[in-house]
């Protein structure tokens, strides 16, 4: 039965009422405890200059050379970067009420606007409170057939384009099928007509937004330039459709799921616990467009990572289609079928272990505080890194080699829990870490299925980091239909 699913590294899902309370140091022991050391770097842009041009692997070697915490100066502010299980635990679950997300995730504002992603406090609450139930055991038989039809138009496109032997990028392709899962699943609306327009508008806005993110001035990303404009537009284009879709359902011209109420039924059924209120138009655009693009684009590079790496480790392959094969026996997997894939949940662990798609996420203390003897003061940002954590030799020896039998629940006893946090933890986890684990498992075991892969090339595919880490040039092979 799929309800015996372990996912021993990520804990489940938190109650938002039990999100952490703040512990406070004292002065005395903020001040017995060590300075955090610093980086040689040129002070005030040092950094950004330096990880150029892959932060993430520029953020592993200064781990690998200064060891479980190292200190930077960004704008001259205190960056922390950690490399230790207990600094994570500690900031995001322990002692989660002293830290908030940091500025980096307020810049998504100007795109994301209020979405649960970069808001806290109450509305944080009220938010993850209303969103939770959709996210609940019963729905998800239903959301593993909504994946599995969604993973077979992804192999009929994939049969299409490929039938006289042309490779294919895959990328885009797993994009539209993870857009098409999301929108379905939360709002029983299918956006096949407008999905090309659909995924240049998040391009725009995903490329965007990693550009501010990452800006030393962020206020220049509102000068009028031409980026501007074209921002503008992709938010305007995506508020028109979601709107669109909501004052469909709101006015009866479309109707809810018939599995169940889905995300966007509920929601507009509900009152805000704060106001009482039902939720306003501009609430429910936030959570929504939140909801699609936190939701597909981290689901859909990390399925094109896991045939990537297949393709390149044909041992695996093989061990990965023989499962497929028992287990499914060429019919379509339901969520009861998830239990026996375990070969290919572990596949999608090891690809996320070594590409994360949220590669990094960072934390801003509130006050003072002490972790493992250093002191990290008020106003610190501390950078909470799943791509070096997870190539901690520590804790994954060898850890450039992908090696999916980390993952047994053998070789995981001894690792400490927070060593692997593709998902987060603590009250801040992504809400939908199995949703997005399911539609992993479920479209990999199809693709498999159907098709011989093969690389067109051998040359290794470079990681970007994106708001998610992309492969930079998309992963191109061809796929032969298996007789
Ligand atoms: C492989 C796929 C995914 C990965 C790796 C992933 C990763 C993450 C991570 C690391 C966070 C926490 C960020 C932080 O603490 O700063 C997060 C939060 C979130 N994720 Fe996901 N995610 C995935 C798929 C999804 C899907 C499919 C959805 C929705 C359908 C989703 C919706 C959200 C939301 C709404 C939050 C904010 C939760 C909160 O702040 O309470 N994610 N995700």
């Amino acid at each position: 039965m799929a309800t015996d699913i372990q996912f021993a590294p990520v804990e489940a899902a938190p109650r938002p009422r039990k999100a952490a309370r703040r512990i406070l140091t004292s002065r005395e022991e903020f001040r017995a405890a060590k300075r955090v050391p610093k980086a040689k770097l040129l002070p005030f842009v040092g950094v950004l200059f330096a990880s150029k041009p892959h932060p993430p692997s520029f953020f592993v070697r200064m781990a690998n050379e200064y060891g479980e915490i190292v200190g930077f100066d960004i704008a001259g502010k205190p960056l922390y970067l950690v490399n230790h299980p207990d600094y994570i635990q500690h900031v995001m679950q322990t002692n989660a009420g002293n830290y908030r997300k940091s500025d980096f995730y307020y810049r998504l504002k100007a795109m994301f606007g209020d979405g649960m992603l970069v808001t806290e406090n109450e509305l944080w609450r009220s938010k993850r409170t209303l969103a939770q139930p959709s996210f609940r055991r019963h729905r998800f038989d239903h959301y593993c057939n909504v994946m599995a039809e969604c993973g077979t138009n992804l192999c009929d496109v994939v049969e299409a384009e490929t039938r006289d032997g042309q490779p294919i990028n895959i990328v885009p392709k797993v994009m539209a099928a993870a857009l098409n899962v999301a929108t379905r699943t939360l709002m029983n609306c299918d956006l096949a007509e407008d999905k090309d327009r659909f995924t240049e508008i998040i391009t725009t806005i995903m490329v965007q937004s990693e550009k501010r993110v990452w800006s030393l001035f962020e206020l220049l990303h509102d000068l009028p330039t031409k980026a501007r404009a074209e921002r503008l537009q992709a938010i305007a284009d995506f508020d028109a459709l979601l709107y669109k879709v909501i004052k469909d359902r709101m006015e009866g011209r479309s109707t809810p799921d018939p599995a169940g109420p889905d995300m966007l039924q509920m929601l507009l059924e509900s009152a805000c616990p704060v106001t009482g209120e039902p939720l306003s138009l501009s609430r429910l655009r936030d959570d929504f467009l939140t909801m699609v693009l936190a939701g597909h684009e981290t689901t859909a590079v990390s399925i094109a990572w896991c045939l990537y790496m297949l393709c390149r480790h044909p041992e695996h392959m093989a061990t990965a289609r023989e499962e497929v094969d028992r287990v499914l026996g060429g019919r379509q997997p339901t969520y009861e079928d998830l239990s026996e894939l375990k070969f290919v949940k572990m596949v999608a662990q090891e690809t996320m272990r070594l590409y994360p798609p949220f590669w990094t996420m960072s934390r801003a203390a509130l006050a003072d505080d002490e972790v493992r003897g250093y002191r990290i003061p008020k106003g610190a940002t501390i950078m909470l890194c799943p791509y070096v954590m997870h190539r901690n030799p520590e804790y994954w020896p060898e850890p450039e080699k992908f090696d999916p039998y980390r993952f047994t629940p053998e070789a995981g006893a001894d690792r400490p829990k927070h060593a692997y946090f593709p998902f987060g933890t603590g009250p801040r986890q992504c809400i939908a870490n199995h949703f997005a684990m399911f539609e992993a498992q479920i479209m990999v075991a199809q693709m498999l299925q159907r098709f011989d892969l093969s690389l067109l090339t051998s040359k290794e595919v470079e990681s970007e980091p994106m708001i998610s880490l992309r492969p930079k040039q998309g992963i191109h092979f061809t796929a032969r239909p298996r007789l």
